[in-house]
């Protein structure tokens, strides 16, 4: 059943037709990998698709439902990570997490929250500003929310392993992996090579003068 569907959708920015009529459907348990070079709309298209912005034309649909008739269930079952962390630099890694948790209705306690910092490699780190970390450290912070949200029905996920070392890309990638083989939908960019073992769907955006 297709998670995740999009109708007839067209995105201009500045008088720049990105792309149009476009049509695509994510299935449960299906990965859905964007391309394209700077520019082409990546960011654009998964900004609409997590219905952060409104698309020019057409229409996108979580489980048949158009996300304008269901934002607040589609909220509740979307995990997006952009290129803004989304995370307060003079909070801990706890204290963001627990309000990012708070915020999204996730009821974990905090031993859960240091337990999963501590996968994320941030041991010692979890009570400092996050300002203090390094940028892959705030990155992996942020990421946490993966971990928390393994009953979402989507993930997107724009250029999810910038700033990210090996150890962190694997675990990343091991952690969506995780999420596709139980049913999970995700839709991402990379500019690097997936490395991802799981069958993938590609959708190339051509850059537009
Ligand atoms: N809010 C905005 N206002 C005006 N133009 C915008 C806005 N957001 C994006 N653009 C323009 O839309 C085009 C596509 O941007 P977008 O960020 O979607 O590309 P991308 O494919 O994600 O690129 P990259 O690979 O560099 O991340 C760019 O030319 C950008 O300048």
């Amino acid at each position: 059943m297709a998670v995740l569907s999009v109708t007839d959708l067209s995105v201009i920015k500045r008088d720049r037709l990105l792309f149009e009529n476009l049509n695509f459907a994510v299935e449960q348990g299906s990965l859905l990998y964007v391309k394209g070079q700077n520019g082409a709309g990546k960011t654009s298209m998964l900004r609409v698709l997590a219905g952060l912005v409104d698309a020019d034309c057409g229409d996108v649909y979580f489980s048949q439902q158009n996300i304008k008739d269901c934002r607040e269930k589609y909220h509740l079952n979307l995990v997006y990570f952009g290129h803004k962390l989304g995370i307060n630099l003079t909070l801990s890694a706890v204290e963001n997490l627990e309000y990012w948790c708070r915020q999204h209705q996730v009821a974990i306690g905090v031993d859960t929250i240091f337990d999963t910092l501590a996968q994320l490699n941030l041991v010692g780190l979890e009570e400092i500003p996050v300002a203090n970390l390094s940028a892959g450290q705030q990155r992996r912070v942020a990421l946490a929310r993966f971990w928390f949200k393994q009953d979402a029905k989507v993930w997107i996920l724009d250029e999810p392993f910038t700033a990210l070392d090996t150890q962190g890309i694997e675990l990343l990638s091991k952690q969506i992996t995780t999420f596709l083989s139980a049913g999970g939908a995700v839709v991402m960019t990379s500019h690097q090579a997936l490395r991802i073992d799981y069958p993938t769907d590609e959708l190339t955006l051509e850059y537009r003068i």
